[in-house]
């Protein structure tokens, strides 16, 4: 008979931390731990929040009565890490040496596999992470940009994007390593990969300025508008930043961030925010098409997942412009902590090998040509 797993999950976020304890994939308690400003504002940095954080884990997990040395695993959301090709991955002394640094960037995330690593030792069990942000399995052809010199980079909701497409190959009796998705992750962000035989080939940097506009990300915008604003004197450098992530997309043009108070005012008959909220599904249903072409119109079906896809509204916006290319199938939500159990699991399991960070990205076909 199958060994029964407990797993504690961690995942981060800018002003809360998720957790979760699971029995195999069965949650038997989720809990969102919310951090008020003023308790993280002490810290300049996020990765100096880990033992403030690490601490209302345990007492957490204490108050519910959560024998600690049951667990099996640790599982911490992944963060920006070097580029690296999607799976499970055993936190290791390079990837805490990579994440304290922040040499690849600062994300609440990049607190995941620390804090797992800090409980995880002291159990003596393994830490793990799934599907980083910055998984990478790019075709050649992806990386290329018009510019030598500035290529195009992978960074998405990979956790997510991939436990859905997994999800929808079980129900449609195939394995995610044989099947043709299109999933577009619609949240606070949006990202939509094409998924090739289980490897996101072509995706939109959604951190960093590219693809469909977002309720807080501007997205693609005209690059020779961005390069005169840019000189133009009137804006620092961060300011520009903070219009294209944060304050970019919905809250520009809106001044909101939340999709269901736009749909509130379309309801009332708003006619900038029915444009907007419907430019946005436009620019999804785009990339959608985009997509299409790079799997060569062998799509076995399109996915809709992410806050955004609670909403009839605006996927219906979506599907009447892509549903003649495969059938939609909508997955409202994230549902990460069950991502990241169902990571682990599928290694504790002997289903896959966990890898040891950094495994290098494949992108030689391009120098060999
Ligand atoms: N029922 C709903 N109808 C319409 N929009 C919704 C609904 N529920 C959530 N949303 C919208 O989804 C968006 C947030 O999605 P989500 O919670 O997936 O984002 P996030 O986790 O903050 O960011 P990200 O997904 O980029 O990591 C918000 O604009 C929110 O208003
Ligand atoms: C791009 C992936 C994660 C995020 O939206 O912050």
């Amino acid at each position: 008979m199958q060994r029964t797993h407990r797993l504690l999950i961690i995942n981060p976020g800018s002003t809360s931390t998720k957790i979760g304890v699971y029995e195999d994939e069965k949650p038997l308690f989720e809990e969102t731990l919310r951090h008020d400003v003023k308790e993280l504002a002490p810290y300049a940095r996020i990765i100096d929040q880990y033992a403030f954080r690490k601490q209302v884990i345990l007492d957490a997990l204490h108050e519910k009565g959560i024998n600690l040395t049951k667990f099996s695993a640790i599982v911490g959301r992944g963060g920006l890490l070097r580029p690296i090709p999607g799976g499970t991955y055993r936190v290791n002394a390079t990837m805490l040496e990579d994440l304290k640094s922040g040499r690849y960037g600062e994300h609440a995330s990049n607190l995941g596999a620390i804090l797992a690593h800090e409980i995880a030792s002291q159990l003596n069990i393994p830490a793990f992470i799934v599907d980083p942000v910055v998984v990478d399995e790019l075709e050649p052809l992806a990386r290329i940009s018009g510019v030598p010199g500035i290529e195009r980079k992978s960074i998405f909701h990979a956790l997510n994007q991939k436990a859905v497409a997994r999800r929808i190959a079980r129900e449609m009796g195939k394995r995610y390593e044989e099947a043709h998705f299109i999933v577009a992750h619609m949240g606070g962000g949006i990202s939509v990969g094409a998924h090739k035989a289980g490897r996101v080939v072509d995706v939109n940097n959604a951190l960093d300025g590219e693809g469909p506009f977002s309720p807080e990300r501007a997205g693609t915008v005209p690059a020779g508008d961005l390069v005169r604003l840019c000189f133009s004197g009137r804006h620092t450098q961060e300011e520009i930043r903070r219009m294209l992530v944060g304050k970019g997309g919905l809250v520009a043009h809106l001044g909101t961030n939340d999709a269901r108070e736009v749909e509130r005012r379309v309801e009332e008959g708003d006619k900038r925010a029915r444009l907007v909220y419907e430019a946005m599904a436009y620019q999804v249903a785009k990339a959608i098409g985009a997509a299409a072409a790079v799997l060569e119109g062998r799509i076995d079906a399109i996915i809709l997942t992410g806050g955004l896809a609670y909403s009839k509204m605006f996927t219906d916006w979506i599907a009447r412009r892509v549903a003649w290319i495969a059938p939609v199938k909508i997955y409202p939500g994230e549902n990460e902590l069950a991502a990241l159990a169902e990571g682990a699991l599928r290694v504790l399991r002997g289903e896959e090998e966990a890898k040891e960070y950094p495994v290098p990205v494949v992108r030689e076909a391009v120098l060999q040509r």
